[in-house]
């Protein structure tokens, strides 16, 4: 039973369903208004907004569709997390919402027991608890809109596919993913498609049976495999083997596989969460992936942005990457200079998160001083600025060999120096000086 009397919003134009929904939550304790059309749901919801737990919408309504409702209620202050209700073919739209902030959806028919437990997930209470324990990845906002999504896709079996550029934490919103899911007790088993060699990543994530191959001598458990019920990743999918795409296909619409030599299919109990820097939606086969298997795989989709993209989580980063450092190692150092933090945040970091946690670790390796200077953490500038002068430099060096040389021709005498250099006397005797040409006192002659 619910710890209060929770309030729920129905939004529903099927009497039969709306009634059978209806019924089911009020005998575990919520406290139900039924809206049947979406016009009536939004003046509703405005009158009672802050009230309301979490709202179940159906996508299509008689006169507006729930997407309307869902951006028209959005705008509401302290407006109630959304909950979708969708037919099969609805899928698209319902990913969309979720992208925009729907906290779930489920696809018609449900069994009315997950139903409860997915809505009991979703209510306005559970977020709260979420907000409260903080965020994990970072503490720029596109960062945080990734973690949201995250732990929307989380209650959900379906594939993920993750994007973003090398280095930028694909695979720890992956582990993330996992951890929240409630997979989580179960295996995560991370395979790098780019690292295992072509001719053997079929039976590394499917595992071969004794006899299969030259070598085979016993039966070999996949990766797929030893997931369990757990998630199986798959990093770098874009550079797996076409023959390989074409297995990967029958695996997610079959729900089973075969191991290498094997006959009797084996049901895969994991859910696939697959990464990639590439961008694989190109169409016509240009990129040399599978457009279905794409498509398979990319029901829920989910960017990391780059680094250079969200500004407030290098200094973040820069911190947690120093504990980190700092903890293993027995030297003593207080921070970041703030001439350190401006150079990181001018950087490109092309390499993203990989690329500043490698320079932090350097740079407490490095560092001469309790602070991390600018040098410490881009070394290679200092050796650019050592081999490279800067352009006032060469302009003082260019002027002073002139100076010399007018002297030289006019014997040391400044106002016919300054004549040939077409300067004032002043002038030249000023620069003389500051170049630390004069030696004894000045002939005016
Ligand atoms: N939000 C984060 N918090 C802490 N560490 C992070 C974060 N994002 C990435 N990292 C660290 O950066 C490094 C790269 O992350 P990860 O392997 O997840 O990137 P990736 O996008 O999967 O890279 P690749 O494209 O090379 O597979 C790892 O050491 C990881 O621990």
């Amino acid at each position: 039973m619910l710890p209060e009397r929770a309030r729920i919003g129905l939004i529903e134009d099927d009497p039969v369903m709306g009634g059978s929904i209806l019924q089911r939550l009020e005998l575990e304790g919520w406290h139900v208004t039924w809206w049947h059309s979406g016009g009536e749901a939004i003046n509703g919801i405005s009158a009672v907004s802050g009230a309301l737990d979490l709202i179940v919408c159906d996508v299509r309504l008689p006169d507006i569709s729930g997407e309307l409702v869902f951006n028209a209620v959005a705008k509401i202050p302290n407006a109630p997390p959304f909950m979708f209700v969708t037919g099969f073919g609805e899928v698209d739209q319902a990913v969309r919402l979720m992208r925009a902030g729907a906290v779930d959806f489920m696809t018609k028919p449900f069994a009315m027991d997950e139903f409860l437990r997915r809505i009991e997930a979703g209510r306005r209470t559970t977020n709260a608890e979420l907000r409260l324990k903080g965020y994990f990845l970072g503490e720029s906002r596109a960062i945080q809109s990734v973690e949201d999504l995250l732990h929307r896709y989380a209650r959900h079996d379906m594939p993920v596919l993750i994007t973003g550029e090398t280095g930028a934490g694909k695979e720890v919103a992956a582990r993330l993913l996992h951890q929240i899911s409630p997979r989580s007790s179960e295996p995560f088993v991370s395979v790098n498609c780019a690292a295992i060699p072509a001719e053997l990543l079929e039976s590394e994530i499917f595992g071969h049976e004794k006899g299969a191959f030259t070598g085979a001598q016993r039966r070999h458990l996949g990766y797929a495999e030893r997931a369990g019920k757990g998630t199986l990743f798959l990093d770098e999918i874009g550079d797996m083997p076409l023959s390989l795409q074409a297995k990967m296909l029958r695996l997610i619409e079959e729900g089973s596989f075969h191991r290498v030599g094997g006959e009797a299919p084996v049901a895969l109990g994991a859910r696939i969460v697959t990464a990639t820097h590439r961008d694989l939606a190109v169409r016509g086969g240009a990129t040399g992936f599978r457009e279905d298997l794409y498509f398979r795989l990319a029901v829920l989709p989910v960017t990391i942005p780059p680094l250079r993209e969200r500004l407030e989580d290098i200094a973040w980063l820069l911190d947690r990457f120093l504990e980190n450092a700092v903890s293993r190692s027995d030297v003593r150092i207080r921070g970041f200079s703030a001439l350190a933090e401006e150079a990181a945040l001018a950087h490109p970091w092309p390499g993203n998160v990989r690329e500043l946690r490698n320079r932090v670790e350097r740079a407490v390796a490095l560092s001469t001083s309790e602070w991390i200077m600018p040098c410490d953490l881009f070394p290679e500038h200092a050796a650019v600025s050592a081999s490279f002068a800067p352009l006032a430099d060469v302009r003082d060096a260019a002027e002073r060999r002139q100076i010399e040389r007018a002297l030289e021709q006019t014997g040391g005498q400044i106002a016919k120096a300054a004549g040939l250099l077409a300067i004032s006397r002043t002038t030249l005797w000023e620069k003389m000086t500051r170049f630390g040409l004069v030696e004894g006192p000045r002939s005016e002659s």
